[in-house]
């Protein structure tokens, strides 16, 4: 089932021509992204055929606005759904390549069509850390009823992630695992970085607040511009989703609003939204980016209720 596109008449027969199977084949991506049962989005196809109006012909700009649907994001549940979505934008580079002759010029067009520019998720470098064995015993955990950690499972998985950054290419810089701190392996916690900023952050939990002064050395060696979070300000980066138009950020046990507001007078190039989040540790224990455009969203009904923020407060929304 999908919603049949409302095609709008446009004038310029070459924007005609080409946005007629386009349109199609988003609308059935995008009801594929949304289970049965679930709210459907027509107004979906109508952003595409939107963009393509705006793109392809002059003449036609103001006709896309009120097409727009309220957020840019689109919501999926699995890898899968991530997987058909971002593989749609593939497809639009294929026949990039028949029209074109050139996939980068028209995957180009694409990201600046959806208005994602990729170049924000590209990343040269990840900074790891390595398991303590203090942690099993010792980090943090949200209720002590969960299973305990087991140490050697984790040394084995924390090593496949590591080879994994490294064959995508990356420079992988890797921290000694700190005994002091049994949760040093979360580093995404200990600062936050966008372009070439970052900031280093006064984590959330009392135990964990040692971990920043190793994560602001290895920052500034890499030449980043270095700013840092100070009482009373709490942030953990787990509360901080980036979109690569927006920052989204928990607002949680670990992340207080003199955090959000810190990290708003840091980045001050892109809009900082703070979203509630209880009975979780942190923003990104529910969401996360699954792709350009796309957040993957967990499936309990406390995902939802953060969802449904993100869809009332987000910035990204016309
Ligand atoms: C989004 N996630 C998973 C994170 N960024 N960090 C998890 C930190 C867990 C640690 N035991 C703690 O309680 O701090």
């Amino acid at each position: 089932m999908f919603v049949r596109p409302k095609i709008i008449p446009v004038q310029g027969v070459c924007c005609k021509l080409k946005i007629l199977p386009i349109t199609f084949l988003t609308s059935l991506r995008t009801a594929d992204a949304f289970p049965e049962g679930e709210k459907r989005r027509p107004e979906m196809p109508l952003l595409f055929a939107g963009y393509f109006f705006t793109k392809f012909s002059p003449t036609c700009g103001p006709l896309s606005s009120p097409f727009r649907p309220p957020l840019e994001y689109c919501r999926v549940k699995t890898q899968r759904d991530a997987w058909e979505r971002i593989t749609l934008r593939h497809w639009f580079a294929y026949v990039g390549f028949v029209w074109f002759r050139s996939i980068e010029s028209l995957s180009r067009l694409v990201m600046n069509m959806n208005g994602s520019d990729l170049s924000k998720f590209r990343y040269d470098k990840a900074i790891v850390c390595g398991i303590p064995s203090s942690l099993p015993a010792a980090a943090q955990r949200q209720s002590d009823c969960l299973e305990p950690v087991n140490l050697s499972k984790a040394l084995n998985q924390h090593a496949n992630y590591v080879r994994a950054l490294k064959n995508m290419g990356l420079q992988v810089i890797e921290l000694t695992a700190d005994e002091q701190y049994p949760d040093c392996v979360f580093v995404e916690d200990a600062a936050v970085v966008c372009g070439d900023i970052a900031l280093v952050c006064r984590l959330g939990h009392p135990t964990r607040r040692g971990e920043s002064a190793r994560m602001k050395t290895v920052l500034q060696e890499l030449g980043l511009s270095v700013e840092e979070m100070e009482h009373p300000a709490t942030l953990d980066g787990g509360d901080v989703l980036f979109t690569g138009k927006e920052f989204l950020v928990g607002l949680s046990e670990r992340t207080n609003e003199q955090g959000v507001h810190i990290l708003a007078e840091t980045f001050g190039d892109y809009p900082v939204t703070a979203i509630s989040v209880s009975n979780h540790l942190h923003l990104k224990s529910l969401m996360s980016m699954a792709g350009p455009d796309t957040v993957m969203v967990g499936g309990s009904s406390e995902a939802d209720d953060v969802w449904n923020e993100v869809e009332k407060k987000s910035e990204v929304q016309v």
